[in-house]
């Protein structure tokens, strides 16, 4: 019913004239993106960068050893970090209206009526933050997609209320390879590292700004600038 408007021309004519620079740049900026926004969130919730901490380091103990990379093999051990990666892609969806998209046909969707030719826009960043789908929505919180400490599902796309890659046919081909990128790079720098803000006084928690700039990629107004201290 529904064709991206990118599908025939943009996207796979990008691909096909040059595939690794626009392969790199759908991965690597909403990658990076998203990576800066769970940063910015878990210095900005300590207990929640806290409790990932100390889920990671007990995790990396139970090996015996110090490690030098937690793996990819390891992520599946991890929910809670799964969890918190979901969340930062909840409420900062590098791609707010996901890619454009084309009626083929006359449609009706929840009561609307969609003519045939008509380019939709979905609204993934207000579905993620709709109080009829999320409680406490304002709030950044991993535990919202655990049940019993487990993931609940992969909650890619399925019931249309997380919809940070899209839904159905054309929903994003790199969403697990993302995923499995941005939390190989999240897990170990919770473990390796310590963080704070520029100039923080030990214990006072210091924030930085969430403002964003809506565009075609969300994006944060400012860098995000953070300090490291090797654990
Ligand atoms: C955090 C990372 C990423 C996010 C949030 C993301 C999100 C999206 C979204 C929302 C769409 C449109 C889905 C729709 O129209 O319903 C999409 C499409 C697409 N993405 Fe991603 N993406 C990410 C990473 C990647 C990576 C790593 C790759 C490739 C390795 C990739 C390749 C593509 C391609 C080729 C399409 C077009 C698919 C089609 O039209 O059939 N993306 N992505």
């Amino acid at each position: 019913m529904f064709s991206s408007l990118y599908s025939k021309s943009t996207v796979s004519q990008m691909i096909m004239s040059s595939p690794s620079q626009n392969i790199f740049e759908a991965a690597i900026e909403t990658s990076y993106l998203v990576l800066e926004y769970a940063m910015a969130e878990l210095i900005n919730n300590r207990h929640v960068m806290k409790k990932l901490q100390t889920k990671v380091r007990t995790f990396a103990s139970s090996k015996g050893k110090k490690l030098d990379m937690i793996t990819e093999e390891d992520l599946s051990s991890l929910p809670y970090l799964k969890a918190t990666m979901k969340e930062a892609l909840r409420l900062h969806p590098p791609g707010p209206l996901l890619l454009p998209h084309y009626s083929t046909a006359d449609c009706n969707i929840d009561g609307y009526d969609i003519p045939a030719k008509t380019r939709i826009l979905v609204n993934g960043w207000a579905i993620g933050r709709d109080p009829k789908a999320w409680e406490r929505l304002e709030e950044f919180m991993p535990e919202r997609f655990l049940q019993d400490g487990q993931e609940k599902s992969s909650n890619l796309g399925e019931d249309f209320k997380y919809l940070p890659f899209g839904s159905g046919r054309r929903i994003c081909p790199g969403a697990n390879f993302a995923l499995a990128t941005m939390e190989i790079m999240l897990v170990n720098l919770m473990y390796h590292f310590d963080w704070e803000v520029p100039n923080e006084k030990e214990g006072t928690g210091g924030k930085v700004s969430m403002a964003e700039t809506f565009g075609l990629m969300l994006r944060r107004n400012e860098k995000l600038y953070l300090v490291p201290r090797i654990v």
